[in-house]
């Protein structure tokens, strides 16, 4: 006979790996200050989305996050997480009016939620280390040759061809170090020095455009907007992130810097988001 509360055990695992998810997606969009991206108090270097945009296709991704999730965690090849990939950022495309608000969190996200689910089927408990272990055991390998599901120029491709910028793809295949050393990494360490987690978000952030190789900073700012994008991030950094008590002028005046430059490190904040949702589903299980 078929164990059912292993059903329904996997049911609230894939709703609570989605709610948080969304949850994280949603931190990210209201941190603030954020250099050059959209928040609830200004659109940054965009003019063509705003909070609202972000709202929306917040709204239009809850039900992809559960089925990658459920995929898995059945075990689905990496064809049927692709499918649910695609479809999803059709969906973005449709909430937005074809603006590209969350393509690099559907990716980066969503193989992360497909994690969660593998590793909850394999009994293993939800640590960051399973979670990466898991990403690559089950789809490593097709990540390495995944080369592009949608058959358009991207501004990332159009980057990786002119600057020979790394992008999401690379990223992935080389199981998210950005954000299980980088992302995860700042965060944990601002917490573990008392400061709140806007604080740790903040601190993550730049720890993460300091890193990053972002399409979205190079398609902006070539090589150029890269570097800068770089030592403003380390400046901060070196200032000691949000332990200095100028932080938020600190942060304040690189947000103004980013926007009149057109700068963007929408990779980044993807990548944050990405970070925030491992911290939040592993945070009981690393004690
Ligand atoms: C696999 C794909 C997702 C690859 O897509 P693409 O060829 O576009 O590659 P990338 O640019 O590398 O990545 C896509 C998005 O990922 C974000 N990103 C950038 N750098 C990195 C990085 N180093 N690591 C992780 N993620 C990264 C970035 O998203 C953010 O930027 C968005 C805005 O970008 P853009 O459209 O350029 O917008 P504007 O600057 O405003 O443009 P203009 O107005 O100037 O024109 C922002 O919204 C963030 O999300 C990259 O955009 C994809 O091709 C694919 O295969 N998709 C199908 C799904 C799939 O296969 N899934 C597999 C299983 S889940
Ligand atoms: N807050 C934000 N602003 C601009 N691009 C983004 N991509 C992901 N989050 C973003």
């Amino acid at each position: 006979m078929m164990d059912t509360s292993l059903l329904v055990d996997t049911r609230r695992l894939t709703r609570h790996v989605a709610r948080l998810a969304i949850a994280s997606l949603y931190a990210e969009l209201a941190l603030y200050p954020k250099p050059g991206l959209v928040s609830m108090v200004d659109n940054g270097s965009h003019t063509d989305m705003n909070a609202a945009t972000f709202m929306r296709s917040l709204f239009s991704l809850r039900h992809y996050f559960r089925h990658i999730c459920r995929a898995g965690s059945d075990g689905a090849p990496f064809a049927t997480l692709k499918r649910l990939g695609i479809d999803a950022e059709q969906s973005m495309l449709r909430a937005t009016g074809g603006v590209n608000t969350h393509r690099g969190a559907i990716f980066s996200l969503g193989l992360l939620c497909a994690a969660a689910g593998r590793a909850y089927a394999h009994g293993a408990d939800l640590t960051a280390a399973a979670l990466q272990a898991h990403l690559l055991a089950g789809w490593g390998k097709e990540l390495g040759g995944h080369t592009t599901a949608i058959h358009q120029l991207t501004n990332g491709l159009a980057a990786a061809a002119k600057h020979g910028a790394k992008g999401a793809r690379h990223e992935a295949a080389s199981g998210l170090p950005s954000v299980f050393r980088t992302g995860l990494g700042a965060l944990r360490r601002t917490l573990r020095e008392g400061r709140n987690l806007e604080h740790a978000r903040i601190d993550a952030l730049f720890a993460l455009m300091t890193h990053v190789s972002d399409t979205n900073v190079v398609h902006r700012g070539g090589p150029q907007g890269a570097a800068f994008v770089r030592i403003q991030a380390s400046a901060f950094r070196h200032a000691g992130g949000t332990a200095s008590s100028g932080w938020q002028a600190h942060a304040l005046a690189i947000h103004h810097a980013f926007v009149e430059r057109n700068l963007s490190p929408g990779g980044a904040a993807d990548l944050l988001a990405a970070s925030c949702f491992v911290h939040a589903l592993t945070v009981e299980h690393e004690r």
